[in-house]
């Protein structure tokens, strides 16, 4: 690795505006062949997502992927779903008893549009084997593999059929498999990023250690076709979290899924919980996201997300905060 920098230490260069407003930049992406919004999905954990949101975020054009912590409700989940004419995206993971799942879904033609490998060391022969299980059974779900973290990750989930990879191992605000392990790519997810997106064929979602809105564009000038945020997320009216009071102020809790609190167990705990403010609508966040964006694209000198890929950057070491504690 050469260059390693983290999002902070990094300033996208302004290019000459061409629009009149920020209302007439674009920013839509497609992905599985399906256009959504913006180019952001809220992490697929139990204090992120819940039913209710994925139908909300599935009618207003955002794409969403539920979590694989209700394994159960999988099925009822998808029919609900396509019985709406909603997109149905679901998460698995790769024991035994998911092999069973994906040969179930195949047998009573329940199909999925995407489905996301979710597991936490996504450079394994367990995950290539799951890609190739659920391509053989469901040729036409979208498969998303991850999480990874190296060129090398990326080419291997590619070609064993993956259709898209997430990277990002140990980056998110309720991670502590840095700690843990001593492995990953927090305080360089940017970096790394980039590094993989120079070996991907095809879409790469970024995941973990957004802090900004602004950062999402530098995902994307890094080479990300999809950002996928936690805490952002977290400790909105309609987030899955129990809500506390302490000291006259509203917050929501948000935890890991590999913490003690989603296993119910101490073992191999890679996670912990938070208590985040609350933060009024989630529709409010997803709009401020949107008019920051289009800001970006203006700033990139374009109408459409693309613009943003090209961008000049420089490396502001020492962060862009000169100090200032921003979150
Ligand atoms: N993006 C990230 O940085 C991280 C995300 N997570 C999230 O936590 C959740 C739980 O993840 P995960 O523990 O993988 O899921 P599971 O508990 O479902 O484990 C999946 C399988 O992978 C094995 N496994 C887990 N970690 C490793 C490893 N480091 N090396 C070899 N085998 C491994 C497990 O066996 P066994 O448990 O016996 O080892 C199990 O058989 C997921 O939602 C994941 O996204 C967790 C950590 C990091
Ligand atoms: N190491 C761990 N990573 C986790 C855990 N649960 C989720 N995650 C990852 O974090 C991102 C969200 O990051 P954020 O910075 O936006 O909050 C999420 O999508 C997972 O990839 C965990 O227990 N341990």
């Amino acid at each position: 690795m050469d260059n390693v920098f983290d999002y902070e230490d990094i300033q996208l260069i302004p290019a000459k505006c061409i629009v009149e407003s920020r209302s007439e930049c674009d920013t839509t992406v497609t992905l599985g062949g399906h256009t959504f919004k913006l180019p952001v999905v809220p992490a697929n954990m139990q204090t992120i997502i819940d039913e209710k949101i994925a139908v909300y975020l599935a009618e207003n054009g955002y794409f969403y992927i539920m979590h694989r912590f209700q394994p159960e409700t999988r099925k009822t989940f998808i029919r609900d779903m396509q019985s709406r004419e909603l997109i149905a995206s679901i998460s698995v993971g790769v024991k035994s008893e998911e092999y069973d799942f994906i040969l179930q879904l195949a047998e009573e033609n329940l199909v999925p549009e995407f489905i996301t490998i979710d597991i936490a060391h996504g450079h394994s022969n367990a995950v290539i084997a799951m890609i190739k299980h659920i391509k053989m059974h469901l040729p036409n779900s979208f498969v998303i593999a991850g999480n990874v973290g190296t060129p090398e990750a990326v080419r291997e989930l590619e070609h064993a059929g993956a259709d898209a990879t997430k990277v990002g191992i140990g980056p998110g605000k309720v991670c502590i498999t840095k700690i843990k392990t001593g492995f990953g790519t927090g305080g360089w997810q940017l970096a790394a990023l980039r590094w993989c997106a120079k070996a991907a064929s095809k879409p790469i979602i970024a995941d973990g250690g957004i802090r900004t809105h602004g950062d999402i564009a530098k995902s994307v000038r890094f080479g990300a076709t999809m950002v996928m945020i936690g805490s952002l997320f977290a400790g909105h009216e309609e987030s899955p979290g129990e809500t506390t009071e302490k000291e006259g102020k509203l917050y929501k809790e948000y935890f890991g899924s590999a913490s003690e609190f989603q296993k119910g167990e101490k073992k191999n705990v890679e996670g912990k919980k938070m208590f985040v403010e609350h933060k009024g609508s989630l529709q409010d966040t997803l709009t401020e996201m949107e008019q920051d964006l289009q800001s970006s694209i203006s700033y990139a000198g374009g109408k459409k997300l693309d613009a943003i890929r090209n961008v000049d950057y420089v490396i502001v070491k020492n962060s862009i905060f000169n100090g200032d504690k921003v979150y």
